[in-house]
């Protein structure tokens, strides 16, 4: 595969158009919280939320009724113009629809034109290998040096096809502007054609059962993650180019049980963040991708019983070393970006 010379990865696609970053931004990104720009009602809550949010992403592609996209464009530009994201610090991203679609064209420029200055991040859906990146890389570049933009916008790929899956690290690796990935686990189970209609969580079908018992009596099954697999690659790929992985969807508005859970896992496993569809789900996302108060004690106690990050130590009964201290400062780090936004859980982690 041939790829770009270190030097030449870090050019601006047009002449004009801003330098891309070396190093990310770094951002509180817990949960992208959609919202359909096309509704009236929806769209006059924005200025309200954003506050109360870490991102708020303006939806074009799925969920938007084809007869609305225009006017979803036209909100998502709107909304640009409704707050100071930039000066605020909450992320104004949007999601425009996939590559070959007749929107995505008037999706991008018009976003670019009209609301880049306020813009952080694009959301390419349906993202099969490097070439999509490559391709809108190029165009987005055009339009930053047409409209004068002095800061590049960032590309986060939804991870929704099985192609793009066989091909989650080229992806990752496609482009200075990649910011990020998140799963997308309904258009993923219909690429691969798994039974299922559900939006993220488990499904009662996907189990291990134990082995047959003498007696003949019941046999002890448990469910499983038919996520664990995806998420587990999605995170080795993005952490492996430097950017973060996130969970997308979780679609039983109702279960917020399930919701917290499927959070969980995906916290656990390494992704920085979750969408919200719901106002009822940003709570969950707060709760569950900000570090929990014991967690960040704990990891300061290790940070502070090895200074300089190497050698051994023993904290409560556990063993300490050079490895764990480097989680440590993962979890320290989250919780002083986490502080900086949030008064009580800053008063938590002091306490
Ligand atoms: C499948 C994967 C995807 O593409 S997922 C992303 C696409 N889907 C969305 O973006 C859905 C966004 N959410 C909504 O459209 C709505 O939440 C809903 C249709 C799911 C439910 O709406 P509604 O019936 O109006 O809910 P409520 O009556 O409970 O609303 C109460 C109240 O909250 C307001 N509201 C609703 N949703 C939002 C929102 N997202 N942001 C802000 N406010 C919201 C609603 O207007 C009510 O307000 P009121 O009390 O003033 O009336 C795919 O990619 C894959 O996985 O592959
Ligand atoms: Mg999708």
């Amino acid at each position: 595969m041939s790829q770009k010379t270190p030097r030449s990865f870090f050019k601006p696609l047009s002449i004009g158009a801003p330098e891309p970053y070396r190093e990310l931004p770094v951002k509180l990104e817990r949960m992208i919280h959609f919202v359909p720009p096309h509704l009236d009602k929806v769209r006059a809550k924005v200025p309200d939320m954003a506050p109360t949010v870490d991102v708020i992403l303006a939806n074009l592609e799925d969920a938007i009724p084809a007869d609305a996209k225009d006017a979803a464009r036209a909100g998502a530009i709107e909304m640009a113009n409704m707050y100071d994201w930039q000066g605020k610090g909450t992320g104004f991203w949007s999601r425009v629809n996939c590559l070959n679609s007749p929107w995505f064209q008037d999706d991008v420029s018009e976003l670019v034109l009209k609301a880049g200055h306020q813009l952080d991040v694009i959301m390419l859906p349906k993202v099969e290998g490097p070439w999509d990146i490559h391709f809108a890389d190029q165009y987005v570049a055009q339009l930053e040096a047409k409209a004068g933009l002095t800061r590049p916008i960032l590309f986060h790929a939804i991870l929704e096809t099985a192609e793009g899956v066989a091909r989650v690290e080229e992806i990752a690796l496609a482009s200075p502007r990649m910011q990020g990935i998140s799963l997308g686990p309904a258009d993923l189970a219909a690429s691969r054609k798994m039974k299922t209609t559900r939006v993220g969580g488990g499904h009662p079908f996907y189990r291990v059962i134990e082995d047959p018992k003498e007696d003949g009596s019941a046999r002890l099954s448990a469910q499983q993650d038919p996520w664990h697999y995806t998420i587990a690659r999605l995170v080795d790929a993005c952490r492996m180019a430097g950017i973060n992985a996130f969970y997308g969807p979780f679609g039983d508005i109702g279960d917020l049980e399930a919701c917290e859970q499927q959070f969980r896992n995906a916290f656990l496993l390494g992704c920085a963040g979750t969408w919200s569809l719901h106002p009822s789900q940003i709570a969950v996302a707060k709760r569950v991708f900000s570090p929990d108060p014991e967690e960040v004690k704990f990891a300061r106690k290790i940070l502070a019983a090895m200074p300089d990050g190497s050698g051994v130590a023993m904290i409560d009964g556990k063993m300490q070393d050079d490895a764990t201290w480097k989680q440590a400062k993962v979890i320290s780090d989250l919780a002083d970006l986490v502080a900086s936004k949030d008064p009580d859980l800053a008063a938590a982690y002091a306490g």
